[in-house]
C-alpha cells in the first residue's frame, strides 16, 4: 500500500524546516517500511509573484486528493494583498480540505524545564491539547471590510460567526479525544460577552449532559484561562475553543514547552464513508522572517508534525511513538536549537543538526 502525501514548504523556515521532515519521512520509508510517497506542492509569496496567486488550482486539487498533507508554513513580507491571500491562502486551503479540528498538543519535556518560561515545578509533567476550531469564527466570519467614513477617518469590521452545528461538532472531537487521554475537558469561550461565547457555553453544556457524562467538563473564561495556563497548566487535558481564542493560546502555551518550534500539529476534517479523514500536518509556528535564512530554525514542531500524520492518517501508531521517543532522547542527549534557551558553553545545533541527532535516535532506537 502507498500512502499519499503532498508537501508543501510554503516561505520562511516553513521551507527549512520542512526539508527535514522529509529527511525523517525518508528514513522511515527506507527502515521501516512506511511507503510514503511525497509529492511536492506550492505555496506561497514566490508562487504569488511568479503566478499572480500564491496556490494554484492544481495544489489545491492535489491537497483534496492526497492521503494527507504536511504543511511548512507561509507568509512573511505580507505584500500578497489581503483579497487573494483571503481567496488562495492557508485559511482558504484549510477550508477547501474542510478541515475544521485542529489539535495542537503541548508537552513539557523534562530536558527543556531549563527552556521552558515558567518555574520547573509549575511547568514539569504539562501534557495537554488545545482543540482550535479551525473553520469558522471571526477569521471567516462575514461581513468583514474596511470602509472610510464621512469624516475620514477608517473603519473595519470582523464578525464572529459559530452555528450550533460547528461548535456540536468540535465539542465531540473534544469529548471523544478525552476519553482516550485523562477525562477532562476545559471549554474555553468569553459567554459573560459575547452571543458566540454564550451559545458555545449552551451547546457544549447540552452535549456533555446527552452523550458524555463520564468525561468532566470544565468551562473556562477565555481571559481567565490566559491567567490559568501560566499559573497552573497541570490542571488541564483536553481545551476546546475557538479559532481566535484557540490560535493565541496555543501560541502561549507553547512556552510550556520553551519554545513555538516545539509545537506541532493536526488539522482534520470529516471522515467519509470509508473512515479516512481529510489531514493537513503543520507546525504551530508561522515562517519566521527574523531568522528565515540563516539555518537556525527548530525543526522539532514539523518532524512531530511528521509523527502526528503517521499516527493520525495512517494507524502507524509505533512509528510515531518511535520518532516521538527519537525527539526526547535528543533533546535528553543535549541537542538545542537556538530558541531552545542554551546554558553557558552549550554550543546550539543548526536545523540540520537537530534532525541529525534525532536521526542518530532513531537509528538506536529502531534496533
Ligand atoms: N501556519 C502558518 O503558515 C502561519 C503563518 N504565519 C505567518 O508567518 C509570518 C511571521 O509571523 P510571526 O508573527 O513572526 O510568527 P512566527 O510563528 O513565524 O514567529 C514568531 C517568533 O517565534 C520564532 N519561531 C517560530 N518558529 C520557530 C522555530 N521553528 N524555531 C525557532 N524559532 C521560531 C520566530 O523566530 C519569531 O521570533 C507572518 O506572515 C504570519 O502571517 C504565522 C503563523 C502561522
Ligand atoms: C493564517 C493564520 C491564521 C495562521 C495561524 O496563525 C495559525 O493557524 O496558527
Ligand atoms: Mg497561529
Amino acid at each position: 500500500m502507498t500512502r499519499n502525501v503532498l508537501i508543501i514548504p510554503g516561505d520562511g523556515i516553513g521551507i527549512e524546516v520542512m526539508a527535514e521532515a522529509r529527511r525523517i519521512v525518508e528514513w522511515l520509508n527506507a527502515h521501516r517500511g512506511t511507503a510514503i510517497t511525497l509529492t511536492e506542492g506550492e505555496m506561497g509569496t514566490e508562487v504569488w509573484r511568479r503566478t499572480g496567486v500564491p496556490m494554484s488550482d492544481e495544489t489545491i486539487e492535489a491537497a483534496k486528493s492526497a492521503d494527507a498533507v504536511l504543511f511548512g508554513a507561509v507568509g512573511g513580507d505580507e505584500i500578497i494583498p489581503r483579497p487573494i491571500r483571503r481567496a488562495r491562502g492557508l485559511l482558504a486551503l484549510r477550508r477547501a480540505m474542510g478541515l475544521y479540528a485542529n489539535l495542537r498538543p503541548v508537552k513539557a519535556y523534562e530536558a527543556l524545564l531549563d527552556a521552558t518560561s515558567l518555574k520547573e515545578r509549575v511547568a514539569r509533567g504539562v501534557d495537554l491539547v488545545v482543540l482550535r476550531e479551525l473553520s469558522s469564527g471571526v477569521y471567516f466570519g462575514e461581513p468583514r471590510f474596511t470602509e472610510t467614513l464621512p469624516s475620514g477617518k477608517r473603519r473595519a469590521v470582523d464578525t464572529q460567526v459559530y452555528t450550533e452545528e460547528e461548535i456540536e461538532r468540535i465539542a465531540r472531537d473534544a469529548f471523544l479525544l478525552a476519553r482516550t487521554r485523562r477525562g477532562q475537558v476545559a471549554s474555553v469561550e468569553k459567554s459573560n460577552v459575547m452571543e458566540t461565547g454564550r451559545l458555545w457555553r449552551d451547546v457544549v453544556t447540552a452535549l456533555h449532559a446527552a452523550e458524555f457524562q463520564d468525561v468532566a467538563l470544565r468551562h473556562v473564561l477565555s481571559d481567565n484561562f490566559a491567567m490559568q495556563i501560566i499559573r497552573d497548566p497541570r490542571q488541564f487535558d483536553v481545551v476546546v475553543t475557538d479559532n481566535l481564542f484557540g490560535d493565541l493560546l496555543s501560541d502561549a502555551s507553547a512556552m510550556i514547552a520553551g519554545s513555538l518550534g516545539m509545537l506541532p500539529s493536526a488539522s482534520l476534517g470529516t471522515a467519509d464513508a470509508s473512515g479516512r479523514r481529510p489531514a493537513l500536518y503543520e507546525p504551530v509556528h508561522g515562517s519566521a522572517p527574523d531568522i528565515a535564512g540563516k539555518g537556525i530554525a527548530n525543526p522539532i514542531a514539523a518532524i512531530l508534525s511528521v509523527a502526528m500524520m503517521l499516527r493520525h492518517s495512517f494507524g502507524l501508531t509505533a512509528d510515531a511513538e518511535l520518532v516521538e521517543k527519537a525527539v526526547e532522547a535528543a533533546l535528553d542527549g543535549g541537542a538545542r536549537t537556538a530558541d531552545l534557551y542554551v546554558q553557558g558553553g552549550i554550543q546550539p545545533v543548526t536545523t540540520a543538526g537537530m534532525t541529525k541527532a534525532i536521526m542518530e535516535k532513531l537509528e538506536a532506537l529502531a534496533v
